[in-house]
């Protein structure tokens, strides 16, 4: 029988440096990432276009249906910058839009969504084709993978992620990319504690690192026989 993928979880605040670490290690180990962001980003988008009422169970279910099995099918290790692709659209970029990061936390804060994408997180990387999962987001290393191998909590300063977040978009206005980025916390707060490592948890404040050292220092901490 095949080993149990081996998971590492990256949880930590917006801007923190999730995606691009993730995106980092699961490339150098030849492991699948998992953006659990962007099925949250997934599901607004969609629910946005759809009008979907997240209060409506019936609506809700057959768009959380429809996320599943574009979810399901995202098994694609080695392929970084990963796509995201929902019935053959690639809605990569369309999840990543101001509107979409503004919405997202409707749906996010609602049980059922968290259940139903965290069900779907575990059957993903229960069956990956890949020999490990790196996977990012909020509640990675309390909720969805708890037993995961290696857990780590990122944290940078709120300096720190607002102007990296200004520079990766371009833009000039870093006070308010400040401001965005502490309401989006603010209201993802609300759901789960991403400021707190739970026990068993690795911090890492990343504020003084450059991406390449934050790899590093996880690379670091696996099993000699998996870096
Ligand atoms: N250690 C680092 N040093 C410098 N820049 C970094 C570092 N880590 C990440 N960055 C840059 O910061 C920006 C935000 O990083 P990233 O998108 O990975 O954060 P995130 O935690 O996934 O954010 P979000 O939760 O909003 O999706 C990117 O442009 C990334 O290249
Ligand atoms: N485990 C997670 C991951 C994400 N969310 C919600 O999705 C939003 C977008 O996530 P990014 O990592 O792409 O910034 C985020 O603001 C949360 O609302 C979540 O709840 N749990």
């Amino acid at each position: 029988m095949a080993a149990e993928p081996m998971i590492i979880a990256l949880d930590g605040p917006a801007g923190s440096g999730k995606s691009s670490t993730a995106t980092g290690l699961a490339r150098r180990l030849g492991w699948l990432h998992l953006d659990t962001g962007a099925w949250y980003r997934v599901t607004a988008l969609l629910g946005g276009r759809e009008d979907v009422d997240p209060a409506d169970a019936v609506a809700l279910g057959r768009l959380l249906d429809r996320v599943d099995r574009a979810l399901a099918a995202s098994d694609w290790p080695g392929e970084e910058p990963r796509r995201v692709l929902v019935d053959g659209e690639d809605v990569t970029a369309a999840i990543r839009t101001p509107e979409v990061s503004a919405s997202v936390s409707r749906y996010s804060r609602v049980p059922t969504v968290r259940e139903r994408l965290n069900a779907g997180f575990r059957r993903l990387a229960a069956r990956t084709r890949a020999p490990g999962v790196v996977a990012e987001g909020r509640d990675i290393t309390t909720v969805t993978f708890p037993d995961a191998s290696l857990r780590v909590l990122l944290t940078a300063t709120p300096q720190a992620r607002a102007r990296r977040r200004a520079a990766q978009l371009g833009e000039t206005d870093v006070a308010g990319i400040a401001r965005d980025i502490a309401e989006r916390d603010r209201r993802d707060l609300a759901v789960v504690d991403f400021l707190t490592p739970a026990a068993g948890v690795v911090s890492l404040d990343t504020s003084e690192l450059t991406l390449g050292q934050v790899i590093d220092r996880i690379v670091d901490l696996l099993p000699v026989d998996r870096r």
